[in-house]
């Protein structure tokens, strides 16, 4: 144990080591140390980001542990950078898809153009963002490839559908002090479709980051590490990012009745006027206060009918009596089935999402 550590341990034992949890590799957690658990001078990443096991105790309880976790460890061993986490601290907030804990807020990244901005993909996004119910940001990035005047028109139309984004270019160096004060100590939970900008947005803000994926696989050793995985990167400032494969497919999985929820426009109408129904749902109802001329009923309206067929299919799923086909087994065995009818609205259940992620990490890691 360094002296520094040893003597702030020795003069308050019962203080406890609480840190995040960066990344989780199998059974392992990378967790970053608050710098108010060490002394100053002990910022160096390397020793105060510890691989750590988790008690046998949480896992007795069925305590699981996610990337943005806070955590308290015992029984540090400075020298090997181990640890254990005793205690998983209550979230704040908790995503599934991708499995993250304690995350703020959701950047959504789009570029105005290359690949154009096309508004019902970003629509969609939107809804899934904001179906987390996290803080949304929208943050478009490359206005370095369109006029200042095209850069109003998405400023006015946007202000429409109820967003102040923020307009970027990693090439010209525009918006990125912004940018970089809405992320200031939060975890940011980086969303968007490919060729955006995401990755080259991770190397400007914290342009250390492959020295500190070199520094994971290093201390596992044998481990590889991949960005396969959810995983936190510090900002320098202070502050977390992180980048989501698991994101980037924008289902829509929410139910006609929550589809209004993540539109602002609506939500805004619903504010100085009710709908005669109280479970309206915007279509053809009468004395519909949310009907009407604006840009994105249209998306709403599509988007709603994805979301009925999406319902009715959960129902037919978890009532297999409501519409049954016989299925004929080998040897004369018959079984009943529920009917799916489309095949895109087949999902994955959590099991098997749950599956799939465990087999990633045993793909990944040789430990
Ligand atoms: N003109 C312009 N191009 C940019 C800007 N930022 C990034 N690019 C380019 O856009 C392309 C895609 O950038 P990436 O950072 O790889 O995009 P990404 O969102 O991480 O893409 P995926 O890895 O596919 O998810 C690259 O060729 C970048 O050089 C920008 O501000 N302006
Ligand atoms: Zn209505």
């Amino acid at each position: 144990m360094s002296s520094a550590i040893a003597e702030q341990n020795a003069l308050s034992p019962t203080l406890p080591l609480v840190g995040t949890v960066l990344a989780v590799q199998a059974n392992y957690y990378w967790v970053r140390l608050d710098t108010s658990s060490t002394t100053s001078q002990q910022n160096d990443a390397s020793l105060t980001t510890l691989l750590c096991t988790r008690r046998t105790r949480l896992k007795k309880i069925g305590v699981a542990v996610m990337v943005g976790d806070r955590v308290e460890i015992e029984e540090p061993d400075w020298g090997g950078g181990r640890g254990a986490i005793a205690e998983v601290l209550p979230r704040e907030s908790e995503l599934d898809r991708p499995p993250i804990a304690n995350a703020n807020q959701i950047v959504l990244v789009f570029a105005v153009a290359d690949p154009p901005l096309d508004p019902y993909q970003l629509t969609r996004f939107l809804i899934k963002a904001e179906s987390t119910e996290l803080d949304v940001c929208l943050c478009l990035n490359k206005s370095d490839l369109v006029s200042e005047e095209e850069i109003e028109e998405w400023r006015d139309c946007l202000a429409e559908w109820g967003y102040q984004p923020l307009f970027i270019s990693i090439f010209s160096n525009t918006g990125l002090d912004e940018l970089y004060q809405q992320l200031n100590n939060r975890i940011t939970v980086l969303a968007g479709p490919s060729g955006v900008g995401k990755s080259s947005i991770i190397n400007y803000l914290i342009p250390n980051v492959k020295v500190r994926v070199g520094e994971v696989s290093g201390k596992l050793s044998r481990g590889r590490h991949t960005t396969r995985h959810v995983e936190l990167f510090e900002l320098p400032g202070g502050g977390f990012l992180a980048d989501t494969p698991g994101f980037n497919q924008p289902d829509l999985d929410c139910s006609p009745e929550e589809l209004a929820l993540y539109f602002p426009e609506i939500q805004k109408r619903l504010e100085v006027a009710s709908c005669q129904f109280s479970d309206c749902l915007h279509r053809d109802e009468p004395n519909c206060a949310v009907r009407g001329d604006w840009e994105r009923y249209d998306y709403y309206l599509e988007l709603l009918e994805e979301a009925i067929l999406y319902q009715e299919e959960l129902h037919r799923q978890a009532d297999p009596d409501a519409v049954l086909k016989l299925k004929t087994k080998g040897k004369g065995k018959s079984k009943y089935e529920p009917r799916l009818e489309a095949k895109k609205y087949r999902r994955t259940s959590r099991k098997t999402q749950q599956q799939k992620l465990q087999e990633l990490y045993e793909e990944d890691t040789d430990i």
